[in-house]
């Protein structure tokens, strides 16, 4: 049995930050490293656990209880690697702290030692590396996805809504007369006027096929996939409410006067053989239009 004997391997195991555990193909904890104990004993209220009489699996399960989609996932894709369903499982989960925000990777893969099974379960702090690839998506005044973001999600949006032969729709949302807005009010307002505008739209979609992000200086978009021109207007709707809702005053001599928008929609049912940027493109023109018909409104195309 393998155990925290001072011998070179765990040594070197335990010269490791990534939290390292072995145990055999019953779950049943047989090592752990000292970054796994320093890990448990600085984010646990539990007193000092006694990790050899643990078993893994009971843990990922409890935690299932607890309502964690993780530790499910975890559970399944272990017991996939204990049972030779797979070479190896690894996972990238959030473990935010009430006062940090952190990410981790589970690996797991098996190894054979004096004629037995075991399991390896590696957690490792991927936190810089989440964090860094989250703001070069992320516009950093409304913090909301930037233009990066857009091009990414579009293209496998796009892709995807090709394969699965389902309609895509774009929307392109000015704020009307918003030079005159900072003219009057000055550009913090403004600033503070496109946050309020990018927090309210945002919250306007939650699926995974859909995305709200800055397009530019006063202008943002959304990519719905699985979305047809119907739907799209249905959220133009909501959009020009939400708007009206939030009471921005253009000017306050003239305080009936509220911020509003106006909207370009295009929705298309994508083919291989088109590109992506005329969905753009039309919904562009849609809003140039919609800017040309006296603003605060809506053209569309399909
Ligand atoms: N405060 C602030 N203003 C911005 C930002 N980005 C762009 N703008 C301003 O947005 C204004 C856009 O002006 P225009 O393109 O003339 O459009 P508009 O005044 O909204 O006119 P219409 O689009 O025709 O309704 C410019 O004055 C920009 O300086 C920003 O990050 N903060």
């Amino acid at each position: 049995m393998l155990i925290d004997d001072g011998s070179l391997v765990s040594s070197v195991l335990n010269a490791f930050q990534d939290h390292i555990c072995i145990m055999d193909i019953q779950g049943n904890i047989l090592f752990v490293n000292n970054a796994w104990v320093d890990f448990e004993r600085n984010n646990s209220s539990n007193d000092l656990t006694d990790w050899l009489s643990v078993n893994y699996l009971d843990v990922c399960d409890k935690s299932i209880g607890d309502g964690s989609q993780f530790a499910e996932k975890a559970g399944h894709g272990i017991r996939a690697v204990i049972n030779k369903k797979a070479p190896f499982f690894k996972i990238e989960y959030p473990c935010h702290s009430p006062n940090m925000q952190r990410w981790f990777v589970l690996f797991c893969t098996a190894f054979e030692f004096e004629n037995s099974r075991l399991i390896l379960v590696k957690h490792s702090n991927v936190t810089q590396k989440i964090k860094a690839q989250i703001n070069s998506h992320t516009d950093a005044l409304t913090l909301v996805g930037n233009r990066r973001a857009l091009d990414e999600f579009l293209d496998h949006e796009w892709r995807r809504c090709s394969r699965l032969r389902q309609p895509i729709s774009a929307l392109m949302i000015d704020i009307d007369d918003f030079k005159q807005f900072n003219d009057i009010n000055g550009h913090l307002k403004g600033d503070d006027c496109l946050k309020k505008i990018s927090q309210a739209l945002k919250n306007l979609v939650h699926r995974p096929s859909d995305i709200f992000c800055r397009y530019g200086g006063e202008e943002f978009i959304y990519i719905l996939g699985n979305t047809n021109l119907h739907i799209a207007l249905e959220l133009s709707d909501k959009i020009h409410s939400s708007i009206e809702d939030l009471h921005i005053i253009q000017n306050q001599e003239l305080p009936d006067k509220y911020v509003t928008v106006s909207i370009g929609v295009c929705s298309i049912c994508p083919t291989s053989s088109e590109e992506k940027e005329i969905l753009l493109k039309k919904a562009d023109h849609c809003l140039y239009q919609a800017k040309s018909g006296g603003k605060n409104t809506t053209r569309s195309s399909d």
